[in-house]
């Protein structure tokens, strides 16, 4: 599999989260390897798993690659946004990776990690892990949150005292859902609101609907 040229300080200074995150890869670990080498590991459940060499190399200066791969700056925002880079869009750019963005999406699609694992892999970095799962569920449980029986999703109902403070609150979470990418399920009627949130791309409970959860606690406490 070729290895890929990473521009290793554009990487740790500029996207430490990439690193942590695996490049957004759900189940992913770093082997580390001897002169400024990595492997990226991924492991995607009922597949073989893949590895990624990298060969880490001083800081040169970053270059988007055709075709969509924008400015640097926009990958990041779009990354922090959460947005899924697709293969052959933001992610070279995003990574910093001089010359070798190709090489990768190649290693990716010959690995057989199509655009859809990709896809499904890169927004399943949302995932929570098993112990920040636990502490999320018992702070929103505190707040009137419920978990769902028949699927991963959480629900919570809010009353207000008139349908206009019910409609004004549903404006402010729609404007934070569009933001976010990320919207909710709901069901008004009058001056109640029922709320459900699961990431439907995952096909679960993700940080998103972790954060959109506090978001709509917090506007409801200001209406
Ligand atoms: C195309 C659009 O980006 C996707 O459908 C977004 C929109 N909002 C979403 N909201 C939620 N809750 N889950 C999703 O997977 C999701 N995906």
């Amino acid at each position: 599999m070729p290895s890929v040229n990473v521009s290793h300080a554009s990487l740790l200074c500029k996207y430490p989260s990439l690193i942590r995150s695996g490049f957004g890869f759900c189940n992913f670990k770093w082997l580390k390897g001897g002169g400024g080498s990595a492997v990226l590991l991924l492991r995607q459940p009922g597949e073989k798993q893949h590895l990624l060499p990298f060969q880490l190399h001083p800081r040169q200066p970053l270059r988007s690659q055709g075709g969509g791969g924008g400015s640097d700056g926009a990958g990041r925002r779009a990354h922090a946004r959460g947005e899924r880079a697709g293969p052959g869009e933001r992610l070279p750019a995003m990574l910093g990776i001089v010359g070798g963005g190709r090489a990768l999406l190649r290693a990716l699609r010959g690995s057989q990690v199509t655009r859809r694992t990709f896809s499904a892999m890169s927004s399943q970095a949302h995932w929570l892990t098993t112990e920040e799962r636990n502490q999320v569920l018992y702070d929103l449980k505190s707040t009137g949150w419920s978990e769902l029986t028949e699927r991963d999703a959480i629900y919570k109902e809010f009353t207000f005292k008139t349908f206009n403070q019910a409609f004004g609150f549903m404006t402010r979470i729609a404007l934070q859902a569009e933001k976010m990418n990320h919207h909710p399920e709901w069901f008004n009627v009058y001056n109640k609101v029922q709320i459900t949130l699961i990431s439907h791309d995952c096909g679960g409970l993700t940080k998103r609907d972790v954060k959109l959860a506090q978001f709509i606690d917090k506007a409801a406490a200001s209406v």
